[in-house]
């Protein structure tokens, strides 16, 4: 099954879409890529970047005659984008996103796919902090997971293109259901940035002086909150009001558990403090082994690299909400 493409159209272009653009012309999988967005300040950014062939603030435009449509906007942008390019799209045509939580997509997007389009949501579970189409690298997504969530009725030979499409950009590709997607995603990625946006959040409300001295003082483990608490201010508040129940459901295990321990510092209980700081360490050498074999691709990510004495220049590129 080919996962070449004649024409990709990505609607919106910050990391994730330019990420798309540049592995997908890297490896020869597309012929033509049409970029839209809302703001023609990020277009002319596309163009200079030249990220793809086409380029138009138009969404329905970018779409006709495009064999693959990718969302590649925050998620609250979806439903609009999805009822402004239904009547361009081409039959036969693909459309997939990437957005970060996966059953709101399946609500909102789903009613406006006309018959004989292929509706394939995905993720790609590969990021960082910055955003905007300057953002985006070619090897974002070697050696990271791609979640797909096929919808009822897509046949297995639009969904093993689409598959194709991702492997060949160096992606690992598993489908599963959108209501697992968003319970897994919920505390494996959602709520690390609700607590990084908390402690960060903590940190700037203490008094002046206090807070010079955190800075002055901060090591790794505040600096890696602050990058993750540097992520796109749009994307993530769109994720939190479209997974609003898997991340409840989790968020009251983790206060739960966050209580246990208040309690075992407040009581003194060193066994039971030293039982989970052990039981932890043990998760994270066994992601670190898992993820040995793809070490070497991951090597030199903009967010991987060793700290360094300075603070982590954040990129500000305006936020998500500005095409
Ligand atoms: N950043 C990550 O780590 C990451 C990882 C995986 C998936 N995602 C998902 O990918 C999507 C894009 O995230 P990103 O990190 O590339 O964000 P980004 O802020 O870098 O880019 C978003 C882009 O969307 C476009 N846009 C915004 N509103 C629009 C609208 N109304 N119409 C058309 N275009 C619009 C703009 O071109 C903007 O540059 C989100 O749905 C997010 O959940 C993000
Ligand atoms: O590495 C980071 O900066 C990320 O936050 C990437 C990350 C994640 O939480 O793992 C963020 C959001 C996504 O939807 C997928 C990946």
């Amino acid at each position: 099954m080919s996962a070449h493409f004649k024409k990709l159209a990505l609607i919106g272009i910050g990391l994730i879409g330019s990420s798309i653009a540049l592995a997908a012309r890297r490896q020869g999988l597309v012929e033509v890529i049409s970029i839209a967005t809302r703001r023609q300040e990020t277009l002319d950014e596309a163009r200079e970047l030249n990220l793809g062939d086409i380029y138009t603030l138009d969404a329905a435009e970018a779409v006709r005659g495009a064999d693959l449509v990718i969302l590649c906007a925050p998620v609250g942008a979806y439903a609009a984008l999805a009822e402004a390019i239904a009547p361009a799209l081409e039959p036969g045509a693909i459309v997939s996103d990437v957005g970060s939580v996966k059953e709101h997509v399946v609500k909102v997007v789903g009613p406006h796919v006309p018959a004989g389009v292929h509706f394939i949501p995905g993720h790609p579970i590969a990021g960082t902090e910055h955003s905007g189409p300057s953002a985006g690298f070619a090897e974002l997504f070697a050696g990271r997971w791609c979640v797909l969530t096929p919808t009822a009725g897509v046949p297995q030979a639009a969904t093993d293109r689409l598959v194709g499409f991702w492997q060949a950009m160096g992606s690992m590709v598993e489908c599963m259901d959108a209501a697992h997607h968003d319970m897994v995603l919920a505390i494996t990625s959602h709520i690390p940035h609700l607590i990084a946006y908390n402690i960060v959040g903590t940190v700037a409300d203490l008094e002046a002086d206090t807070k010079s001295e955190v800075i002055k003082f901060s090591a790794s483990g505040f600096r890696d909150f602050t990058r993750i608490a540097a992520s796109d201010p749009v994307m993530w508040r769109d994720v939190f009001l479209t997974n609003r129940d898997a991340v409840l459901e989790m968020l009251g295990r983790f206060n739960e558990d966050l209580s246990r321990l208040q309690r075992a510092v407040r009581t003194g209980d060193g066994p039971a403090l030293e039982a989970l700081f052990t039981r932890t360490r043990a998760i994270r050498r066994s992601i670190i082994n898992a993820g040995q074999e793809t070490a070497a691709a991951d090597f030199g990510r903009p967010h991987e690299q060793p700290p360094t004495p300075e603070p982590t220049p954040v990129r500000d590129h305006g936020g998500g909400d500005d095409a």
